[in-house]
């Protein structure tokens, strides 16, 4: 399978630069992480064609982003904001956008509908209006209509946004299925989606990248630096003011906090395996210190 190849992507808003001089190698399942403002929506706009490309390229094997015709034939998009008619059934509004992306055959269109509302598990609800839908069950609604047209390509923006807990579980899953045989990209500033969705992973900031690599790659940016320790609850405050606390669990009376540090910070700390939050974790506050 080939790559979306980015070379030097660079966007403007009139003096807001989204996107500096920004090369990516995207393959498989991919997931870009950033914090707010970092530039994923205008990349992911930009590579689903909805934003014209200044200066810089994008190509996929042969195909180039100057023919968007070509790339849109390839492309699914589930967008940020996706919402549709709120009073027809679900599967009558997959129906509809099935004939707008081209798949005029009756047949072989629902066919090809049926097939992705099971992949989707969706199967039960689709005589379901719009309204009557879980915020989870339209996020896979999008994710079928993205899918429509076997794209090789599908680009999800901020997926589990506004979803449970147990329902973003779900979705991940979902995408790492249908990653299998296709480039899937996902943006989003929740590490979690990322840790089982995704293989591979683009770390943007200001319009930057700060890093890009395999999942464990991300995660061995925090090598050395992520340490356990078991405190009582009033010591939690002067810890967090001196380390970087990424999470801390209640333990009958102690609590377990797991914290970003160079150095052991108490005795006790032990030195544990870094996840992908905390790689993440430690390239941004490089990335601040290194600002300042
Ligand atoms: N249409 C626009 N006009 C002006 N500035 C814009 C526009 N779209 C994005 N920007 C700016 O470009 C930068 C990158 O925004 P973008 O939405 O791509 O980031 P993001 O990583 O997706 O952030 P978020 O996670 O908050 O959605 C931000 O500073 C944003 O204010």
């Amino acid at each position: 399978m080939s790559s979306i190849v980015v070379k030097g992507l660079t966007k403007h808003f009139k003096q807001n630069t989204a996107l500096d001089n920004i090369s990516l190698n995207i393959k498989g399942t991919y997931g870009l992480l950033g914090p707010n403002g970092a530039g994923k929506t205008t990349l992911i706009r930009t590579i689903a064609t909805l934003l014209p490309i200044s200066k810089g390229q994008i190509t996929y094997g042969k195909i180039s982003w100057e023919d968007s015709k070509e790339v849109r034939r390839r492309i699914g998009y589930l967008p940020q904001h996706f919402s549709m008619y709120q009073n027809i059934k679900m599967i009558e509004c997959l129906n509809h956008l099935a004939i707008l992306k081209g798949v005029i055959d009756k047949k072989h269109r629902t066919e090809e509908l049926e097939k992705i509302i099971h992949q989707v598990n969706l199967y039960d609800h689709k005589d379901k209006k719009i309204k009557q839908l879980s915020g989870g069950m339209l996020r896979r609604v999008g994710i079928a209509q993205a899918l429509i047209g076997n794209p090789e390509i599908l680009i999800v923006d901020e997926p589990t946004a506004g979803l449970d807990i147990e329902e973003r579980v779900r979705f991940r899953s979902l995408l790492r299925s249908i990653g299998k045989n296709r480039i899937v990209i996902i943006s989003t500033h929740i590490v979690e989606d990322l840790e089982l969705a995704c293989d591979n992973i683009g770390v943007l900031k200001n319009g930057k990248v700060l890093a890009e690599g395999k999942r464990e790659n991300i995660s061995n940016f925090a090598d050395g630096k992520i340490w356990e320790v078991q405190v009582a609850m009033d010591e939690i405050e002067s810890l967090g003011n001196n380390f970087t606390i990424i999470s801390s669990k209640q333990i009958n009376n102690n609590y377990t906090v797991r914290l970003l540090s160079d150095k052991q910070p108490l005795n006790t700390a032990n030195l544990v395996e870094p996840r992908l939050e905390d790689g993440y974790l430690a390239l941004i506050r490089n990335d601040e210190i290194e600002a300042s």
